[in-house]
C-alpha cells in the first residue's frame, strides 16, 4: 500500500496528519538541566558536564555531532533561564490565567527556556517559538505544546524592555519589588544586598545586574610552584588576561578552558576568584610579632584557600593545618594541597570542638559557611533556592566558629573570618557580636584595608567587602583580629 503521510506519518485520532516532534538534543538537554535543578534540587554546574558528554556520546553513536557550539548553547540557556527566572517568571505569569503555581513545573521550565530565548538572546522569534514547541512536543505531549505556543506567542508581542514596565512596580513606588522582577533576584536578596552595599540607586543596580554576568574563569599560581607569567607562556598570549589585583591571579579568556591548563592539571595552580585569592594573601601579610610557625586553616574543604596559604606557609617554612568537618571534603582538601612544598596536615575536625590546644596557632582562617549571598554569579539557582530563614540558621555556627579561631590563636596571633556572604548577619554582626562576647578571648580589629594593595573602594574599614560590580570579585567578606 501506498504511504501517503510521508516518512514519519500517521494519522491521529482526529484525522489530522501526525509529526513526530523534531528531537533537538540541545534544547531538551538544557531541559533535563532545568528539571535536575527544580526536581532534585541539583547544582546546574554539577549537572550540566554529565549532560554535555551524555549528549556528545549519544551524538556519535547516532553518527552526528554535537559540539562546542551546541555546549555553548547548551550551557547558556541552562545558566541564562536559572539566573533570569524571576523576570520570567513575572513575564509568563501575566501571559497565563491561572497563578504559575498551578501550572506544572515541567511546563514552566519549557517556557522559561522559551522566554530566555525571545527576551534574553538573540535567537529570532520564530525560531525560538518553534523550537520551544517542538521541545514542548517532544517532553510534555501534543496538548501542552499547543499551551506552549499559545503562551510564548503573547510573549513575543513585546520587546524585554516593554515586558518589564508592564510587570515590575515603578521604582519610585516599591524601588526593591522594582528591583527584584528587572533584575531577577528575591526582594529579600535586593534588601540584604542593598543594606550591605549602602548608597543609592546606580550602585545596587550595578551590583545586581553584575550577579547576572557569567564570571571569568580565574587561576591562582601557588606560589613556590608556578607563576602567572609562566601559566601564561605556557598558553596561546590572548588566552590570558593578568590578574586585576591579586598577584598570583591569571585571568583566562571568554570560554577559556582550564583543564586545558598544564599547571592547573599537575595541580601547581588552580581555579579561584581573585576574592579568594586576596583573603589568603591578607592573612599571610597581617604584621606579627613573634613566632611564625603554624598556621590553620578551621573550614578548609574543599581547599582553595587552603592550597595558597599551604603555599605561602612553605615559603616561610610555616605548617599549614587543614581542618575540614566533612570527610569527603577533606579529601578534596587532601587532594588541592597534594604536592605542596612545605608541611601541612589535612584533619577530620569539628572546628566548634577543636582537637588542638588552645593558642597553639600563629595565623587562623576561617572562611565559615554561609548564605554563599556574594557568589550568585557562578551558582545561577542559588538564589532561588536560599531562604531569608537560612541566614539566621548559620549564626550559631558562625559565632561558635569565630570564637574558637580566637581561642586557637596564640595572644598576639591573627585570625580571619571570611565568608563569601556580604549580608551583614553573616559579616559584621558576627564579628561585632564575638568581639564583645565575655566567652570569647579578647581580641583586637586589624585594618585589612592595606593588606590588599591597589585594591581601590575598601570603605571605611577595619573590615572589607569585595563586590562583583566594583572589584569584579565574588563578593567576599574579610575581618582580621588580633588576639590580646
Ligand atoms: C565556605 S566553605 C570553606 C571554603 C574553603 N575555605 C575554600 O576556599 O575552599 C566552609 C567549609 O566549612 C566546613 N564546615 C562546616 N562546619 C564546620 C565545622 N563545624 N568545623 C569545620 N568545618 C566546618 C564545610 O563543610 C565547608 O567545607
Amino acid at each position: 500500500m501506498k504511504n501517503t503521510q510521508g516518512r514519519q506519518g500517521t494519522r491521529s485520532a482526529q484525522g489530522t496528519p501526525y509529526r513526530r516532534p523534531q528531537k533537538d538534543p540541545v534544547r531538551i538537554l538544557a531541559f533535563e538541566a532545568l528539571r535536575a535543578v527544580g526536581e532534585r534540587d541539583a547544582y546546574a554546574n554539577l549537572v550540566l558536564p554529565g549532560l554535555l558528554r551524555a549528549a556528545e556520546q549519544d551524538a556519535a553513536k547516532k553518527g552526528r555531532t554535537f559540539d562546542r557550539r551546541d555546549a555553548a548553547l547548551a550551557t547558556e540557556l541552562v545558566y541564562g533561564t536559572l539566573r533570569h527566572q524571576g523576570t520570567y517568571d513575572a513575564v509568563i505569569a501575566a501571559c497565563v490565567d491561572r497563578p504559575l503555581r498551578e501550572v506544572d513545573p515541567p511546563v514552566l521550565d519549557v517556557l522559561a527556556l522559551g522566554a530566555h530565548q525571545l527576551l534574553g538572546t538573540r535567537i529570532p522569534a520564530h525560531a525560538a517559538v518553534s523550537a520551544s514547541v517542538e521541545l514542548a512536543r517532544a517532553v510534555l505531549g501534543d496538548g501542552r505544546a499547543r499551551f506552549v505556543n499559545a503562551v510564548l506567542r503573547r510573549i513575543c508581542a513585546q520587546d524585554l524592555d516593554a515586558w518589564l514596565a508592564q510587570v515590575a512596580p515603578p521604582y519610585d513606588e516599591d524601588p526593591e519589588e522594582h528591583l527584584a522582577v528587572v533584575h531577577s533576584h528575591p526582594r529579600w536578596v535586593v534588601s540584604a544586598l542593598w543594606d550591605a552595599l549602602g548608597g543609592g540607586r546606580a550602585g545596587i543596580e550595578d551590583l545586581l545586574a553584575a550577579d547576572n554576568e557569567r564570571p571569568e574563569v580565574t587561576l591562582v599560581a601557588r606560589p613556590g610552584r608556578s607563576t602567572p607569567a609562566g601559566i601564561a607562556a605556557s598558553l596561546p598570549p590572548e588566552t590570558t588576561v593578568p590578574g586585576r589585583w591579586s598577584p598570583y591571579a591569571v585571568r583566562l579568556a571568554e570560554g577559556g578552558d582550564p583543564a586545558a591548563v598544564p599547571a592547573v592539571r599537575d595541580g601547581d595552580a588552580g581555579v579561584q576568584d581573585e576574592g579568594s585569592q586576596l583573603v589568603a594573601a591578607a592573612l599571610a601579610a597581617a604584621p606579627l610579632d613573634g613566632p611564625d610557625a603554624r598556621w590553620l586553616d578551621g573550614c578548609a574543604g574543599p581547599g582553595g584557600k587552603a592550597a595558597l596559604l599551604a603555599a605561602l606557609a612553605a615559603d616561610r617554612g610555616a605548617l599549614l593545618v587543614a581542618a575540614e568537618k566533612q570527610p569527603h571534603r577533606a579529601r578534596l582538601v587532601g587532594r588541592a594541597l597534594h604536592g605542596n612544598p612545605g608541611p601541612y596536615q589535612v584533619v577530620v575536625a569539628d572546628g566548634t570542638r577543636p582537637v588542638w590546644r588552645p593558642g597553639s596557632f600563629d595565623r587562623v582562617l576561617v572562611d565559615v559557611p554561609c548564605t554563599g549571598l556574594g557568589a550568585l554569579r557562578r551558582r545561577p539557582e542559588a538564589r532561588w533556592r536560599r531562604r531569608a530563614e537560612d541566614v539566621g540558621g548559620f549564626a550559631p555556627l558562625q559565632r561558635a566558629l569565630l570564637t574558637e579561631a580566637l581561642t586557637a590563636v596564640r595572644p598576639g596571633g591573627v585570625v580571619a573570618y571570611a565568608t563569601c556572604s556580604p549580608h551583614l548577619a553573616e559579616t559584621r554582626a558576627v564579628v561585632e557580636d564575638v568581639t564583645r562576647s565575655p566567652h570569647a578571648p579578647a581580641a583586637d580589629p586589624v585594618d585589612a584595608r592595606p593588606l590588599l594593595p591597589g585594591v581601590p573602594a575598601l570603605g571605611d574599614g577595619p573590615d572589607v567587602q569585595l563586590w562583583p560590580h566594583l572589584h569584579g570579585t565574588d563578593a567576599m567578606y574579610l575581618a582580621l583580629l588580633r588576639r590580646r
